[in-house]
This record gives structure tokens, C-alpha cells and sequence, in this order.
């Protein structure tokens, strides 16, 4: 495949998803730029590291110097106390945004979460329009984030994509997934095409595999131009029902539990 993505900087490089990208986007951005506080060694020409704290707002404008896009997965990727997902998520995304619009960043991708409708019953089918109802501390955050996004597009004309990212594993492994997976190769082709979708303002689309049981619309999704190929339901077999030691009506399953917020608190 060629360059067709000039320079693109991803945040949380180091991260689950972010290593993911980073070996995805290699042949394909003309220059790779990767932000994680984890150290990180380049692995080709194209790459380049910066090993900084997302909280430093200074950093964060300098790393996005000459960036044609930017793809935020840096953060605190669940339930904490809030001040560490006001910090980390919020004070994060912020800062990525405000360098973007110095620098003029072409395109600005977020990761936002399923995590914030995860209050919605299962049996209700989500779209991006529907008011959030998060199931923790987190998903708020994610709110945030997505409205820090919407704020930029609104009132500096920046072309953002928020991805709605459901359960990225390599395979499904408890019921819930059966839902909510994001295989790592439909992962690829939502950031590809939050990459390259043109004449975008703003939008919120949920990153999903076309499970057969999925909670969420993703009509939006095709109108990035991609659309998923795989379905979490051919692991069915695999899934022990025993796993799951409580049933879960609502879409964020254990972590809309009471418990799973009173322990971060
Ligand atoms: N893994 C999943 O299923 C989902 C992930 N997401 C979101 O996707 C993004 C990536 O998630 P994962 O790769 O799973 O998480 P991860 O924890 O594996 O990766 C996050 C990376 O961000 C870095 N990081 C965190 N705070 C930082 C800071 N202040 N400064 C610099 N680097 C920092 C960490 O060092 C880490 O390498 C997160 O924003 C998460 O909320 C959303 C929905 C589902
Ligand atoms: O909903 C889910 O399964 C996922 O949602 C997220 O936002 C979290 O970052 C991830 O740790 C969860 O596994």
C-alpha cells in the first residue's frame, strides 16, 4: 500500500490499540510520530518517538508540529477516580485538540468509548443521536471528550472523528463481547477511515464488528466508508455461559455495576 497518510501522530502508541495502529499505519503514513509516556524504540525510518506526558500541554503542540492528522488513544482507558479521568482524559484531550488547532492538524480522530451509553438496557439499539447514559466515571469522561470535539469542530473549524470503540480483543471471550467486539482488523478499518473520510466536521460513529448481536447503529459507520467483516457470533462455541456469573441487562454489562464505580471512588 502507499503513503497516503503524510504524517500522522498517534497518541498511546505504546498502549493495546495503539500498537495495533502503529504496525497498521507502517508503509502507509509517510511519517509516524509516536507519543506514549511509555519509552518507545522506532522501528522503521518512517517512525519517531516522543516519550512525554499527555498532560503537558507544550509537549503535546510541539509532538503535533507538521502533523497531517492525529490519532488520540492516550488516556486512562477505564473506571479510575475522576480527578485521574479529568486529568489524563479530559485535560488530555484538550491539550491534543488545542496543539491541533496551532498546528493545524488536518484531521483529528478520538477515542471515545461504548462506555458511554452503557446505561442503556441491551435491548435497545443505540444510535450516535441518542443522549449518553454512561455507566461510570469513565464513560463521563468519554462524554467530555466527545463534547471537547464538538467544540473545536463548532467554534475552530477542525475536522474531528470521535470512534465509539466497542471491545477490542483478538477474539471475543465473554458473552458480553458477543456484542460489543471490535476485532483488531475492523479496528484498523475504522482508523483508516476516520484517516481519510472526506469533508468531515464532525463525527461520532460507533467502532464495532458486524456482530450479529450487536447494541449499536452503525449506519454512521458506513458513512466513514468502511464497513466491518467480522462477526463476534462465529465464536459463540467457545464461550462458556458459565462465565458469566451474573446476567447483565444493560449494555455495559459488569462494569455498569454499583460496585465497579463505589471502588474508584
Ligand atoms: N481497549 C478497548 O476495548 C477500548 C479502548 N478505548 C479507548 O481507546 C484508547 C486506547 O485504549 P487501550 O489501547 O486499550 O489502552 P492502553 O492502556 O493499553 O493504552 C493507553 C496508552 O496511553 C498511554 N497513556 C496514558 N496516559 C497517558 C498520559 N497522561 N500521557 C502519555 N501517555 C499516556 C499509556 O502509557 C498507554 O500506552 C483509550 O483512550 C481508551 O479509553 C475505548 C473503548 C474500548
Ligand atoms: O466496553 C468494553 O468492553 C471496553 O470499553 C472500554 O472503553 C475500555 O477501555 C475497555 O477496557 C473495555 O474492555
Amino acid at each position: 500500500m502507499g503513503t497516503s497518510f503524510g504524517t500522522v501522530v498517534v497518541t498511546g502508541a505504546a498502549g493495546r490499540i495503539g500498537s495495533v495502529v502503529r504496525v497498521g499505519l507502517r508503509g502507509e503514513a509517510e511519517r509516524l510520530v509516536l507519543v506514549d509516556r511509555v519509552g518507545l524504540a522506532a522501528q522503521s525510518p518512517a517512525e519517531e518517538v516522543r516519550q512525554l506526558d499527555l498532560r503537558d500541554a507544550e509537549a503535546v503542540t510541539a509532538a503535533l508540529e507538521g502533523a497531517d492528522a492525529v490519532v488520540h488513544l492516550g488516556g486512562v482507558p477505564d473506571e479510575a477516580p475522576l480527578p485521574e479521568l479529568l486529568e489524563g482524559n479530559v485535560g488530555g484531550t484538550h491539550n491534543v485538540l488545542e496543539g491541533a488547532r496551532r498546528q493545524g492538524v488536518g484531521r483529528v480522530v478520538l477515542a471515545s468509548s461504548n462506555r458511554l451509553t452503557g446505561f442503556y438496557p441491551v435491548s435497545t439499539t443505540i444510535t450516535v443521536e441518542m443522549p449518553p447514559r454512561p455507566d461510570g466515571l469513565y464513560g463521563v469522561s468519554k462524554v467530555a471528550v466527545e463534547a471537547l470535539g464538538r467544540l473545536y469542530a463548532d467554534k475552530f473549524g477542525l475536522s474531528v472523528v470521535c470512534l465509539r470503540i466497542g471491545s477490542f480483543e483478538d477474539a471475543p471471550t465473554e458473552r458480553r463481547h458477543l456484542a460489543t467486539w471490535l476485532s483488531p482488523r475492523d479496528c484498523l478499518g475504522f482508523v483508516r477511515a476516520a484517516l481519510t473520510a472526506p469533508d468531515i466536521n464532525f463525527a461520532a460513529v460507533y467502532a464495532v464488528s458486524a456482530n450479529t448481536r450487536r447494541f449499536w447503529d452503525v449506519g454512521a459507520g458506513s458513512a466513514l466508508g468502511y464497513t466491518p467483516v467480522d462477526d463476534a457470533e462465529a465464536f459463540t462455541p467457545r464461550i462458556s455461559p458459565e462465565g458469566d456469573t451474573v446476567e447483565h441487562d444493560l449494555q455495559g454489562g459488569a462494569y455498569a455495576n454499583t460496585e465497579y464505580t463505589l471502588r474508584h471512588l
